[in-house]
């Protein structure tokens, strides 16, 4: 919430105005009064054509929305105001969303000229972030939820209240379509679905106590009354006639009833008829991908260069909103049921196959309005003639989008197809009721068809035959008058006259009466005349009001039907995102993938020539790679910088959810399990409004992979450990690993520069290398960009630095420093290896990676002085045995010893000296 707002001086009645309460004019009074029904908003207060504010909230609105702060005065004093037209209304109140304010809207509720004295005013809508209903406002492909979360206990008729104190209920609702999910969970996995579900607001329910969160909701306050069990369920009754078994645990009723109950709040204080269904889902029921994996994956945000490219905006060929909204949401939350899966891409398949049905159904699909919004939009009495005329163009589409399924062959399509009821009685209804281009008002008039209402046909009649009757006039009196100029107009002041040029003033007859005198000419009037002007008049007054009456009549019965329409336009978008899929498919040349009961043989990860869908349509030319993870495998993958390592990982990740979303791959061909999660740890991604340090937000990232992941998960890590000295950073990146793979079974991919971890293959069957290549020339690298087996023997950093345009006198110390460090790391192996042989020995009966890295740093320690190290070699006189063991150090390829082999050379080297 904005801070001026939650400081006071903005919200609530004006205390300046309080304190002259009594002499307020009855129209600021009514302001402060409405102020103070509602002091958690803004109170937009409309006077006539504006929404007007005053005292701190008019300062706010005319900072915040750059408009001109004027003033009122009245009797009683000087009150600033600023205003905002309310025929252009949305993009002041999305500023004023924008900037944190919650708005609500005090609308005249009577007809001003009807009113005797002040107009009756009251608030209609509140508008927040989460409860937004506006078109203009509102993200066309994105939902918008409003969020309620609470925790489980107290009261229960059927529950033991306490048993879950401990879960968290969630429950969204997007109040602009109807939507409506619950679900609950342990604390971390209710957060978890909280920041995935990313609601714009969200009320929080006593006793939740949230961390802080990766996205930034607004936190609204709202009656704890409203999250008791018993309120909860009264709540939820009205939209489920038995609550308790849409819901599995009192923290979700709570959740789902008092996220319904502000909605309701939000909207006037009105039940939301278009929340036809609340449906319970378990979060182990989709692929979990939390907000850190959705974030690094790249699903909806781009973090690199490639601005704007992400998995959705490569996969959005939606034809309409209701696709795109669908998309997000499959992209969101993949399946993790099998034969789901299977259904959606035997669907995918199809359409691959069937280009023409592909063709027919973007086609029909893209003149489909956004079903769901408007059904909200009728069941909310805010829909227009236009909205229902939309309603039927879409409906018109339906029986096209079925006979485009008539020849695809899957049974996801057959039951899409099957629930696509046409909904005829709905489309003739409004076929016959409302014209075809209707006028945007709905209360005066040419709304409704001719034809449709006997009453309101014999009413037009009438109004016809006066109008009839006065186009006539004209020749009738210029017979009778003889004067040949004489006419017949309309003005909307006078209404109906007869206009006669003063030259022809004496032949007017007597039963002519004055109406208007011109310069050149007068107007009149006949009683015949006025008599057939009120007929009309009246009669076109009586058209309108019946008009608005059966407009208000069809819409109503279009609203009962709510719950079918709300049903095709569910096939639809389900539609619309398979045919995207297939389209995508064939257009980016992917490939189904295969999923197996259990897997495939060892059922890991195997892709051959995978590719990244984002980075392979950003550049020229993109290398495919191959991945064959067992299960339970951990790959380790080193090469110089910029060599592809992340791409490589992210590729993995993206096919395997692309895979469980429904959709084709971008590979040759995909054999993958069914997984649980996808966990990743890449980057030091900065928290500092979590106050963390880097390298604890990494750890913290770290413990939740090694505590969550499954053997069925799979897990990227990238550079762990880099935010602490080398030799920690080592050796939890190798305890890491080997936790991974010894405990917890989950399939692995440890992207790294610490080149030692890579010895980790040599006593793990399940760990193994690989590396990405770059070929040197010149001192000039090539990336290669293709994995091969092995460890990566050459970081190329210095070559990197080059390329990134480092001074080439940096770049060529850096390479005098690695060349010395090399030089240095040679000689010191050597002696140091020996000094520290019997710790590294005593650290490997201790068994424990961290007691062998010490071992390995003594030894650094101790050869830290080179004259000592000089000094020997100097006084030693060779013998045979010392030129022995020199001429095998000499050979011995240190870049390519792990520490095992070194340790074996030693004691070769150490036999022969004795
Ligand atoms: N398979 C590929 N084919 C073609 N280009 C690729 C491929 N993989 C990566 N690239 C290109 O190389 C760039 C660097 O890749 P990436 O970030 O994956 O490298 P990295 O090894 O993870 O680097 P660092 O170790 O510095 O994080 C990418 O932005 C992309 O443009």
């Amino acid at each position: 919430m904005n801070a001026d707002a939650q400081r006071g001086a903005v919200y609530g009645a004006p205390p300046e105005m309080l304190e002259v309460r009594d002499d307020l004019t009855p129209m600021l009074s009514q302001y402060a009064d409405l102020c103070e029904e509602h002091d958690d908003a803004v109170v937009l207060f409309q006077v006539g054509d504006f929404y007007e504010a005053f005292c701190g909230a008019a300062e706010a609105v005319a900072r915040t929305c750059e408009v001109t702060l004027t003033q009122r005065e009245d009797s009683t004093g000087t009150w600033p105001m600023a205003g905002i037209p309310i025929d252009n209304a949305a993009g002041y109140l999305e500023r004023l969303l924008d900037a944190g304010y919650r708005v609500a809207l005090a609308e005249q509720v009577e007809d001003a000229e009807e009113a005797s004295g002040l107009v009756d005013r009251a608030v209609t809508q509140l508008i927040t972030p989460g409860t937004v209903v506006d078109e203009e406002l509102l993200d066309a492909g994105r939902a918008t939820y409003l969020g309620a979360v609470a925790r489980g206990g107290g009261n229960a008729e059927t529950r033991d209240g306490d048993a879950d104190a401990d879960t968290y209920g969630l429950a969204v609702v997007d109040v602009s379509t109807g939507e409506c999910l619950v679900t609950g969970a342990d604390r971390a996995l209710a957060l978890e679905e909280l920041e995935r579900l990313a609601p714009a607001e969200l009320v929080v329910g006593p006793d939740c106590d949230l961390p802080d969160l990766s996205f930034d909701p607004m936190e609204t306050p709202f009656e704890p009354g409203a999250f008791d069990v018993d309120a909860a369920r009264e709540t939820l009754s009205a939209y489920a006639p038995r609550p308790d078994a849409v819901v599995e645990s009192n923290a979700e009723l709570r959740a789902v009833g008092a996220a319904l109950a502000y909605a309701e709040y939000a909207q006037g204080d009105s039940k939301l008829e278009y929340v036809t269904r609340v449906t319970r889902f378990d979060p182990r029921e989709f692929l979990q991908l939390d907000a850190t994996a959705i974030r690094s994956l790249e699903l909806f945000e781009s973090r690199s260069a490639r601005a704007g490219s992400t998995l959705f905006s490569v996969l959005d060929e939606t034809a309409c909103a209701l696709g795109r909204r669908r998309l997000e949401a499959w992209l969101r939350r993949p399946l993790v049921d099998r034969d789901e899966i299977e259904a959606r891409l035997d669907a995918v398949d199809a359409l691959c196959d069937d280009a023409l049905a592909r063709t027919d159904l973007r086609e029909h699909l893209s003149s489909v309005y956004d079903l769901e919004r408007l059904v909200a939009r009728v069941s909310r009495e805010r829909a227009d003639a236009r909205d229902l005329r939309s309603l039927k163009t879409t409906l018109d589409r339906v029986p096209e989008v079925r006979e485009a399924l008539a020849g695809t062959d899957s049974d996801l399509l057959a039951d899409l197809r099957d629930s696509l009821d046409e909904l005829e009685d709905v489309r003739d209804l409004v076929g016959d009721a409302v014209v075809s281009d209707p006028p945007q008002e709905i209360t005066e008039g040419g709304v409704i068809a001719d034809g449709f209402d006997a009453e309101l046909d014999d009413i037009r009649g009438t109004a016809e035959a006066g109008r009839e009757w006065v186009s006539n006039l004209e020749a009738r009196e210029q017979e009778r008058t003889g004067i040949d100029s004489l006419e017949v107009g309309y003005n909307q002041v006078h209404g109906y006259y007869i206009e006669v040029t003063n030259p022809n003033l004496d032949r007017v007859p007597d039963d002519y009466r004055r109406r208007q005198t011109l310069k050149n000419s007068e107007r009149f009037y006949t009683p015949e005349l006025k008599e057939r002007e009120d007929e009309i008049l009246r009669a076109s007054d009586r058209a309108d009001a019946l008009e608005y009456d059966l407009f208000c009549e069809v819409r109503a019965d279009v609203a009962t039907e709510s719950a079918r329409i709300q049903a095709v336009a569910d096939a639809l978008a389900d539609l619309d995102v398979l045919r995207t899929l297939a389209d995508v498919a064939v257009a980016n040349d992917y490939a189904r993938p295969e999923f197996r009961a259990g897997g495939v043989g060892d059922g890991g990860i195997h892709i051959d020539a995978g590719r990244h869908p984002v980075v392979e349509r950003a550049q020229d030319e993109f290398v495919p790679n191959p991945a064959d993870l067992p299960r339970g495998s951990v790959a380790l993958v080193t090469g110089p910088n910029m060599s592809g390592k992340s791409t490589y990982m992210r590729q993995v990740a993206l096919v395997c959810v692309l895979a469980q979303v429904g959709s084709f791959v971008p590979a040759e061909s995909a054999r993958l399990p069914v997984l649980d999660r996808v966990f990743t740890r890449i980057g030091a991604s900065d928290d500092i409004a979590g106050g963390q340090s880097t390298f604890m937000r990494e750890m913290s990232e770290l413990t939740e992979i090694l505590h969550n992941a499954t053997g069925d998960s799979l897990v990227l890590l990238d550079e762990v450990g880099r935010g602490t000295s080398t030799a920690d950073g080592l050796a939890i990146a190798r305890a890491a690993t080997e936790f991974l793979h010894d405990e917890v079974g989950a399939t692995t991919l440890f992207a790294t520069h610490y080149h030692d971890l890579t010895d980790a293959a040599d006593d793990r069957e399940g760990v193994f290398n690989h590396h990405f290549t770059a070929a040197r020339r010149d001192g000039e690298v090539t990336f290669l960009h293709s994995v091969a087996d092995g460890p990566s023997s050459s970081s190329y950093g210095v070559e990197v630095a080059q390329l990134a345009g480092v001074p080439a006198s940096v770049v060529e110390r850096a390479r005098d420093l690695v060349d010395e460090t090399e030089t240095d790391a040679e000689s010191t192996a050597v002696d140091g290896v020996a000094a520290a042989n019997g710790e590294s020995e005593a650290a490997a009966e201790d068994g424990t990676l961290a007691a062998y890295v010490d071992g390995l740093e003594n030894g650094h320690r101790e050869t830290e002085n080179p004259n000592r190290a000089t000094a020997t070699t100097a006084t030693a006189e060779p013998t045979p045995e010392l030129e022995a063991v020199a001429e095998a150090l000499r050979e011995a390829d240190l870049a390519d010893t792990t520490p095992l082999a070194a340790l074996n050379l030693l004691s070769d080297l150490k036999g022969k000296l004795e």
